[in-house]
């Protein structure tokens, strides 16, 4: 059989070759694309991000999303354009800070002729705090195919952004009930970039009626991403781990839990389409199908407009309560 030679690297995905490291990601008014995914490149296969973001005001915890997003924008990064990530297995090893910069390492695990491989390690002070594989996967011609029906959701245009939504509910009810916590939490948490969040119900996230472990929310990147589809993936993988957490604890926080300690502890994507925008309103559904063990086990459907099922995820998070010894 022809030996074909290995893929090209493809072009890094953004041109800012320098950016200051700042550690406060909520005083960065660039956008997403060149800053969170603006990666660095310190030499084959090692790749530096100056800006993070934070989970959680409270912590300096590196939001989850954006270890995610990074790592496929490395590795993306060392593959050549014509292979297109269609899945990424990752684990949250221990908690980023976002205080200093992250090295991603890729070791160039495999370059088949329709499947290229990348394990991705992120590393802080010299220690893993995350690591993925991501395959890609050259282009095909449909052999089955086959897709779930979207379901029938509000038109993002007729729902209010989430943040207004909380704001009015904080603006009519005072106190420091669990709901405002949550509202406060959210309304300062929720990143820059997703401004853009429409919540599908809006009564579950302001904890108004007993609901599933279900959510559904429009999103859209407030920037414009351009025409380059592997920026659009990235953005993709950086937002599917916004609401899975908060898929599986809202349900049991309008019974009064409070988590002492919530993380995301592994997280997986599949890509199905290459060619969506996270610059066009995008639905993501989310629903947890079980929690026992202080584990919560949470899928996702990302879904463009019209209809089609762009990404699908999966995700486990540790969900602890205060009644468990501490070490
Ligand atoms: C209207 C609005 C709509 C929109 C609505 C959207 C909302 C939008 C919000 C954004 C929100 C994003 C949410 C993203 C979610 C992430 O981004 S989470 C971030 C990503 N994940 C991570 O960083 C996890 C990284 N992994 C780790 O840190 C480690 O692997 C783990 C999980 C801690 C396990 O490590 P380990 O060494 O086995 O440690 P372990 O024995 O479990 O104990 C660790 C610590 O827990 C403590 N501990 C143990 N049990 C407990 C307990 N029950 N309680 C408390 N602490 C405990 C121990 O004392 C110990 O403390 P230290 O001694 O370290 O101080």
């Amino acid at each position: 059989m022809a030996k074909t030679a290995p893929p090209k690297e493809g072009k890094p995905l953004t041109n800012v070759t320098h950016i200051e490291f700042t550690s406060r990601a909520e005083d960065i008014k660039a956008g997403l694309i060149d800053t969170f995914l603006n990666l660095q490149r310190i030499d084959t296969n090692l790749y530096l991000a100056r800006h993070l973001l934070k989970g959680r005001r409270s912590y300096n915890a590196v939001y989850g999303g954006q270890a995610i997003g990074q790592s496929l924008a490395a590795a993306a990064a060392t593959v050549d354009d014509t292979f297109v990530p269609h899945s990424l297995h990752s684990y949250f090893i221990k908690t980023g800070s976002v205080e200093k910069p992250i090295l991603y390492m890729i070791d160039r695990i495999r370059d088949g002729r329709s499947f290229c491989t990348r394990l991705v390690k992120a590393v802080q002070d010299g220690e893993a705090i995350f690591s993925c594989q991501i395959s890609f996967h050259k282009k095909e011609r449909d052999a089955i195919v086959h897709q779930q029906e979207m379901p029938v959701v509000p038109d993002p245009e007729t729902l209010q952004p989430a943040r207004i939504t909380a704001e009015e509910y904080l603006k009519d009810n005072v106190g420091d009930s669990i709901t405002q916590k949550v509202l406060n939490h959210a309304i300062k948490e929720i990143p820059n970039a997703f401004d853009r969040v429409r919540p599908v119900d809006p009564a579950k996230y302001l904890l108004k009626e007993d609901s599933e472990p279900k959510a559904s929310i429009w999103i859209r990147a407030k920037e414009n991403i351009g025409d380059d589809n592997r920026l659009h993936q990235c953005v993709a993988a950086y937002l599917t781990d916004l609401t899975m957490l908060n898929t599986a604890i809202r349900p049991h926080m309008r019974k009064g839990f409070v988590p002492s300690m919530s993380f995301s502890l592994d997280h997986c994507i599949w890509i199905h389409e290459d060619n969506f925008r996270m610059d066009d309103w995008m639905l993501y559904e989310t629903v947890s199908t079980k929690a026992n063990g202080s584990r919560a086990f949470i899928e996702g459907k990302l879904w463009t407009k019209d209809g089609r099922l762009a990404v699908s995820t999966a995700q486990e998070a540790l969900v602890r309560d205060n009644q468990q010894s501490k070490q």
